[in-house]
């Protein structure tokens, strides 16, 4: 695979897919880790002087121009940290996107607006997809695939316009790979793998794969009530992916058969409503109320959580606990945290909210092993899976 390095990008325009998707409140960055870890490709090439356009993704709308999605916060900040002007086009690969390549000189850097107001980036027709990455493609030399976390995308902007302009990976792909593969070859064990989070369909898939790698698969976040209704008890009105049951129940067997260790909590925070202020309290998992709904990990669990990870040699965690964002669901997601250091192994923290609430609850990054800026793309990766945007850069 071909490096920044090896492009001569002097003078020329280079396509940069970066993953700026960071938590935003109203148009406030909560967390501007990913922005600072898109810094050092973005910054490589504009002193070797190329005219940088960069491309993100933000949230999940839907193929059309919403606002709270705009990427305009990010550029103003993504300016800041870099120390200089970052144009902002107003559309993705129109008329503005254009303009604003155009008008780059050497050195300088412009971000287009999120990519996902186009319905051709995440479009399932290979057809759509080209046209998009066609006129993307328009607006530059070059293209560097550096969106770690979306590599397990099969976009336009991550996957198919690699094919239409020369390329090259980026640096932070290269790190977080290398970083993975550690978990991938031999890694000490026991090795358990901690996850949780909101995405829970797009990550229940991964356990099945991870059960051939993984000693102990602990599960936290809204992923629980779709394992605790499997095994048969009520989970209110949690979170809950009703038709991945019977998949859920095979995965459950296939640990017990395999001798993997399935950890679920044996308590967790159940609310009125999803909110700060309702109502709530720890019940047990037997007991959850049927106009309540969990929002965190309860305090047994915290310590069950504690003493399985205490022998571990090796710890891959994505996904929170629970409702970190509002305080009185923190808790399950920083007392996860606190024992992952307490138990001395080699820790990485994988996805955009997990890392944002390690350094929210006021942990030292230096204090885990790595943290990563792929959650889903991480775990596709120690699944051994094709990953689309590496893919295409080959
Ligand atoms: N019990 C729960 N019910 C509802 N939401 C939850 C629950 N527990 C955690 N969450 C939410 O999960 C969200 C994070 O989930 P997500 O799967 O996106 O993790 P991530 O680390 O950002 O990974 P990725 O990078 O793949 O997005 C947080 O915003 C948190 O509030
Ligand atoms: O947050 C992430 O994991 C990446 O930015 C990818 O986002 P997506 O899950 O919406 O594709």
């Amino acid at each position: 695979m071909r490096t920044i390095d090896d492009l001569d990008v002097s003078g020329k325009r280079v396509f940069v897919r970066a993953d700026l998707n960071v938590p935003l409140d109203g148009d406030r960055i909560t967390d501007d880790g990913r922005i600072r870890a898109a810094l050092p490709t973005i910054e490589k090439l504009r002193e070797r002087g190329a005219r940088v356009i960069v491309a993100a993704h933000l949230g999940r709308p839907k193929g059309a121009p919403e606002p709270r999605y705009s990427l305009r916060p990010v550029a103003a900040r993504l300016g800041e940290l870099l120390g200089a002007d970052v144009a902002f086009a107003a559309d993705t690969a129109g008329e503005s996107a254009r303009a604003t390549s155009a008008a780059l000189a050497d050195g300088q850097v412009a971000l287009l607006e999120n990519v996902r107001f186009e319905p051709g980036e995440t479009s399932k027709d290979d057809a759509e997809r080209g046209e998009l990455a066609d006129r993307f493609a328009q607006l530059a030399d070059l293209y560097v695939g550096d969106a770690f976390g979306a590599v397990h995308r099969r976009h336009a902007s991550v996957f198919d316009l690699p094919g239409k302009l020369p390329h090259a990976v980026g640096g932070l792909v290269l790190t977080e790979v290398e970083v993975l593969r550690k978990l991938t070859d031999a890694p000490e064990r026991p090795y358990a793998v901690v996850l949780g989070g909101s995405k829970v369909s797009d990550k229940l898939g991964v356990i099945d794969n991870l059960l051939g790698a993984a000693d102990r698969l602990l599960i936290g976040g809204g992923m629980v009530f779709t394992f605790l209704k499997a095994k048969g008890y009520e989970v209110g009105s949690s979170l809950l992916e009703a038709d991945q049951l019977d998949t859920v129940r095979g995965y459950l067997e296939r640990a017990e058969r395999e001798g993997v260790e399935i950890v679920l909590p044996v308590d967790v925070v159940a609310a009125e409503k999803f909110a700060a202020d309702a109502p709530h309290a720890p019940v047990d998992v037997q007991a959850i109320p049927a106009d309540r709904m969990g929002l965190d990990i309860g305090p047994r669990s915290q310590e069950l959580f504690a003493a399985k990870l205490a022998d571990t040699r090796t710890v891959f965690w994505n996904g929170p606990m629970g409702v970190f964002e509002m305080e009185p669901y923190a808790g399950g997601t920083r007392a996860l945290a606190q024992s992952l250091i307490d138990s001395g192994a080699f820790t990485v923290v994988g996805g955009g909210d997990s890392a944002a609430a390690v350094r929210a609850l006021g942990f030292d990054e230096a204090a885990f092993g790595h943290i990563s800026t792929g959650g889903g793309a991480s775990l596709e990766y120690l699944e051994g899976k094709d990953l689309p945007g590496i893919d295409a850069l080959a």
